[in-house]
């Protein structure tokens, strides 16, 4: 361990403040571009002493969990609190905005979608039992360390206001001080609740998390590892109208406002469109909503997913024909034959993006394309492949939807 001054140039991909230093860029947590710190580094990774220059846009954290003297250690729910909001504005767009010049793209990008507190419907959470009582927030960043959390800034009040509920449910459930993960999904009938990786529930567990669950209000379902262990009420979220169930533990947006945010820029983009692929549909956030006026057919891996979104289509009144359809994009993408019937695709992939099915729709002739993505790395590398094909991106939003954090999605529009 070294102990030396540096100035911050930039935030990185991470969020951590960037100085240069001997040996390539150190990256210290929870600095911002100007200042100037004394720093104790291990390799390229510094932990801030003390600050001779501060940033003016340096703003106090929302949360007492935030930061190097958060309570109980650095909660790594969030990276950027101290950052002022016209900085912190600008560092998301530019995400979107640098990965794609990366790619020598440099189309209109719009101002961001931004993200307020108190928005996040769907929380990840970790826990751990212990001798002291049951350990629920996040890790702290790079270890093991549960910060246990009594308040949430970015997190839905009815999430916040219901952790000790949420405390009680885990407690019943876990069987050993091994530590879990937890999704809790705030729905129109009550939270549900979906662990991961619990081991070993028996008889005495399942009746416990029974008698826990129905002694309180507000909870819709238990599962973990899919497998749905109580379910008082069927979970309901909706999708421009569309009442759907979602699959315990299953993918969901963060937040009703980023997705309303990009079911209307995807909506709008494919407009008369009268046979839509939606790609990597989960359970139907835009499969359903495009249903209103044109026919879908729906291309997602996760069985479950589709499952809930076939259910949703059939119950529902006034949508065009849905189909749905099981497939591994990353293997077998859409080929540029199947792609003849539709005149428009969405596409929404998880991280990794989607570059096979890209190649396939550069050699289709869709006419409009909306991307969706969570990752702006990776939709730039597929953005590319469709530009050098001939398709014109038309726009491309940023989306903010997870507050305070280095994570940025973005909806861009193609056409040729
Ligand atoms: C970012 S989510 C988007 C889901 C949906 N569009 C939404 O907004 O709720 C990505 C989806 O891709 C699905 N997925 C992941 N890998 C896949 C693959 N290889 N083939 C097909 N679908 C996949 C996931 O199950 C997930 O539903």
């Amino acid at each position: 361990m070294s102990t030396e001054t540096v100035t911050i140039n930039r935030l990185g991909s991470g969020g951590d403040g960037i100085a240069a230093g001997p040996d390539g860029p150190v990256y210290v947590p929870f600095t911002l571009p100007g200042e100037t710190v004394a720093i104790a580094r291990v390799k390229n990774h510094g932990t801030v002493m003390s600050t001779s220059v501060a940033s003016p846009d340096r703003v106090s954290p929302a949360c007492h969990h935030f930061g190097p003297d958060g309570r109980n250690g650095a909660c790594g729910g969030c990276s950027l609190q101290h950052a002022g909001e016209t900085l912190y504005h600008a560092y998301k767009r530019g995400l979107v905005v640098d990965a794609l010049k990366s790619k020598g793209l440099t189309p209109d990008v719009a101002p961001l979608v931004i993200a307020r507190p108190g928005e996040r419907r769907r929380m990840v959470f970790t826990a751990r039992k212990t001798e002291k009582g049951m350990l629920l927030g996040f890790n702290q960043a790079s270890s093991h360390h549960i910060v246990d959390i009594d308040e949430c800034p970015i997190s839905s009040p009815g999430i916040v206001s219901r952790l000790d509920a949420i405390r009680l449910v885990a407690d019943a459930l876990a069987t050993d001080s091994q530590g879990f993960r937890l999704t809790v999904l705030e729905t129109l009938s009550g939270l549900d609740l979906a662990f991961e990786g619990i081991r070993k529930i028996g008889d005495k567990q399942r009746r416990a998390v029974t008698e826990c669950v129905l002694s309180m209000r507000g909870i819709a379902r238990v599962s973990n590892d899919g497998e749905i262990l109580i379910e008082p009420q069927k979970p309901q979220i909706d999708f421009g109208g569309v009442p759907v169930i979602p699959p315990a533990g299953g993918f969901t947006q963060a937040t009703k406002q980023a997705e309303e945010a990009m079911a209307s820029l995807v909506l709008d983009h494919l407009d008369k469109a009268k046979r839509v692929a939606d790609l990597f549909s989960g359970s139907g956030t835009f499969a359903l909503r495009i249903a209103r006026t044109a026919r879908v057919h729906a291309v997602e891996g996760d069985e479950k997913a589709l499952q809930a979104l076939d259910h949703a289509s059939r119950h529902a009144q006034g949508l065009k024909p849905v189909t749905v359809e099981k497939r591994d994009l990353f293997r077998r993408p859409l080929m540029a034959s199947e792609l003849k019937v539709f005149d428009a695709v969405v596409f929404d992939p998880p991280r990794a993006g989607a570059e096979h099915q890209c190649r396939e729709l550069a050699r289709s002739g869709v006419k409009k394309i909306a991307a969706v993505s969570c990752n702006p790395v990776t939709l730039a590398r597929d953005l590319s492949i469709l530009a050098a094909a001939g398709y014109r991106i038309t726009g491309v939003t940023p989306i903010d939807q997870f507050l305070w954090s280095s994570h940025v999605e973005a909806v861009a529009t193609l056409e040729k």
